[in-house]
């Protein structure tokens, strides 16, 4: 079990946020942050997050040529190089909030000999297995793919992270990241699939199909976090786990993205139980599977903007709401100040 952020830090962190020269209640949704942002930092008037960095897991997927994306798996290849160069959406959003944005492959079906080879020091495999059919990895690709998030995750702790953000890139990947929510809190097919890139409505009834085929297949190793991971993930999912948990474990907060960092954090609550309190989530996505495992984890999205980009494009989005939240708790006057 994980430790907590302090309990005493975030009382009086609440007792401040009732101080505060304000209406009671008056700053809403933002005091709540506030007082998680005081307690994972342990303290009461906590500066804003300042060193933020971001990780974009990329790798391919099997399923994704069973018809169950709106898009070719060649663009998850295409995308990493735009992260590379600095034009892809979270890039752009990463460089207006000063987060620190880093890209890598898990398992991208193909390779970048003319790239910085630091780009793959992580791969695992090139794609997965398609899950309706047989596991997407072996159980040693999965453990060598846990190895790689905490690793990663150490990395971002050592250069002084003080927010940490997974991001995803991988046509096809809302199909793993759904079932592995389906298959962690023992929910069917239709209650967790959602259009992904932007499927029509028959390709969201083979979708559904795919992903109760999987979970049948999988039968009862969804109890157990790596089996499940095995079974319907993939290494830049279970990278993901491993990166919020590491974290987490370490006591640095994560501020989730969409569909595919929650099925993430929902694994990661399995690998190491208690790492809920550390997380906060950035945006609710569009994917139904997305809301209800927030549910799971007692979570609240910050933003709600039907944005269901991945990359993290969420998650940096919040940002700035979790400094502004820090600055009110740590700066504003208290009302008996001022009387
Ligand atoms: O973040 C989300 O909730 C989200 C929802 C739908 C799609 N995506 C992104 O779109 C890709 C996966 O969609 P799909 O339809 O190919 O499974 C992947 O690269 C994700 O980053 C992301
Ligand atoms: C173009 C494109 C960009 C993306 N970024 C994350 N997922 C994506 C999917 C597509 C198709």
């Amino acid at each position: 079990m994980i430790t907590p952020p302090s309990p005493t830090v975030r009382d009086a962190a609440r007792d401040r946020l009732s101080a505060l020269a304000i209406p009671a209640g008056a700053l809403g949704r933002l005091g709540e942050v506030a007082v998680w942002w005081s307690s994972v930092r342990g303290e009461t008037t906590p500066a804003p997050p300042s060193h933020v960095r971001a990780v974009v897991f990329a790798g391919d997927h099997g399923v994704a040529s069973h018809g169950v994306s709106a898009y070719p798996s060649a663009i998850t290849g295409a995308m990493v190089r735009a992260f590379v160069s600095g034009v892809a959406g979270v890039s752009v959003l990463a460089r207006q909030h000063d987060v620190t944005l880093r890209v890598l492959d898990l398992g991208v079906d193909g390779d970048f000999p003319d790239l910085d080879p630091a780009l793959g020091e992580f791969k695992v495999r090139r794609g997965t297995e398609p899950i309706h059919l047989t596991d997407a990895m072996t159980a040693n690709e999965t453990r060598q793919a846990i190895d790689a998030g905490r690793r990663i995750a150490e990395q971002e702790i050592a250069a002084g992270a003080d927010l940490l953000i997974g991001g995803d890139m991988g046509i096809g990947n809302t199909t793993p990241a759904v079932a592995l929510i389906a298959g962690a809190l023992g929910l069917a097919a239709e209650d967790v699939v959602g259009r992904g890139t932007g499927i029509d409505d028959a390709g969201l009834a083979l979708k559904t199909d795919v992903v109760a085929t999987a979970l049948k297949r999988a039968g009862d190793r969804v109890a157990d976090p790596v089996e499940l991971l095995a079974a319907l993930g993939s290494p830049d999912l279970a990278a993901q786990a491993s990166f919020i948990s590491t974290a987490a474990q370490a006591g640095v907060p994560v501020l989730l993205d969409g569909v595919i960092s929650v099925a993430a954090a929902i694994v990661a609550e399995r690998l190491t139980p208690g790492v809920a309190p550390w997380l906060a989530a950035g945006h609710r996505s569009t994917e139904q599977a997305q809301w209800r495992a927030l549910d799971a984890l007692g979570l609240e999205p910050l933003l709600d903007l039907d944005m269901r980009l991945g990359e993290g494009s969420g998650a940096v989005t919040a940002v700035p709401i979790v400094r502004s939240a820090a600055l009110l708790l740590s700066q504003m006057a208290l009302l008996d100040e001022l009387m």
